[in-house]
């Protein structure tokens, strides 16, 4: 693990590094907030934040302000890149956004050209916070947020591992990737035609079996991927039907961005802090 940068924030610091990821065969930068209470010793729980298309681990750092609560809370946060990086991995043809590099979906690819780097659920689920447990003063408590595609991802990964993540929140998740115009290219270029595969990485369909893990989810309503892209109704009939704890919160006002998620970044904080 290679240090990038290190900045005091709120009492605590904020640091960059780089590492060469086995998971996805690549070097790799992640971000870590460590909070006050880390100089005296104590180890302290971790919220990954999962971002969403075109992201690095930068923009939710740099954007959210949420340091300021997890310095309260005594918090670590740990933010990936949403993609495997570097010469030599594949990236869409025509360059688009929504495939390929900041676009990875936090899915294992089966499908070449894609297999041999994207693997980002495994570098979410085990790698990182292995990673994270071996160098930094953490417990074993876990919990787990993120936007837009980083909420699907966030959610997808707390229903996978129910007794990983004490909590799962989500800002804007894609809600039913298997049924929107985001979902349906990137599953299909990375998992290929199998669509059950598909449904393994779909929080809908993992919501309708049920669950335990508590999961708050705020939507704004003047979110211009809403209708087309984001469907929290889905979510909404899956949780009605299995009965899972969700608490989906439609937000008048508030659009796709991270000054959304400045207004709101507290509460899912605060939230986590109450299920460790
Ligand atoms: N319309 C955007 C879609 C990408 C987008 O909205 N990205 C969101 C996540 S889905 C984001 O967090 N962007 C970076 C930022 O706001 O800092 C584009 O064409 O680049």
């Amino acid at each position: 693990m290679e240090p990038i940068s290190s900045n005091k924030c709120f009492g605590g610091w904020h640091k960059r590094y780089s590492h060469q990821s086995s998971v996805l065969n690549c070097t790799m930068e992640f971000a870590v907030y460590l909070p006050p209470v880390v100089s005296e010793g104590k180890s302290v729980p971790v919220v990954y934040w999962l971002s969403g298309l075109t992201c690095t681990d930068e923009n939710f750092m740099q954007k959210a302000g949420a340091q300021r609560i997890a310095a309260e809370l005594g918090v670590a946060l740990v933010a990936p890149d949403t993609s495997p990086r570097g010469e030599g991995v594949a990236d869409d043809a025509d360059g688009a956004y929504d495939l390929g590099l900041g676009a990875g979906f936090y899915v294992n690819a089966t499908a070449e050209p894609w297999a041999r780097h994207y693997q980002m659920y495994d570098y979410v689920v085990k790698e990182l916070p292995e990673l994270i447990e071996q160098y930094f003063p953490v417990t074993q408590q876990r919990a787990i947020s993120g936007h837009s595609m980083g909420g699907h991802g966030a959610l997808t990964v707390a229903l996978q591992n129910a007794g990983r993540y004490s909590s799962v929140t989500a800002f804007s998740p894609i809600s039913n990737p298997v049924d929107c115009p985001w979902g349906k290219k990137a599953f299909s270029a990375y998992l290929g035609s199998d669509e059950k595969l598909w449904q393994e990485y779909d929080a809908s369909v993992l919501m309708a079996k049920g669950g335990d893990v508590p999961a708050l989810v705020d939507q704004g309503d003047a979110d211009n991927f809403l209708r087309e892209q984001l469907k929290p109704e889905a979510l909404q009939k899956a949780a009605d039907k299995s009965g899972y704890p969700l608490e989906l919160r439609l937000q008048p006002g508030y659009d796709h961005s991270y000054y959304f998620i400045a207004s709101f970044i507290e509460e899912h904080l605060r939230f986590h802090a109450r299920h460790w």
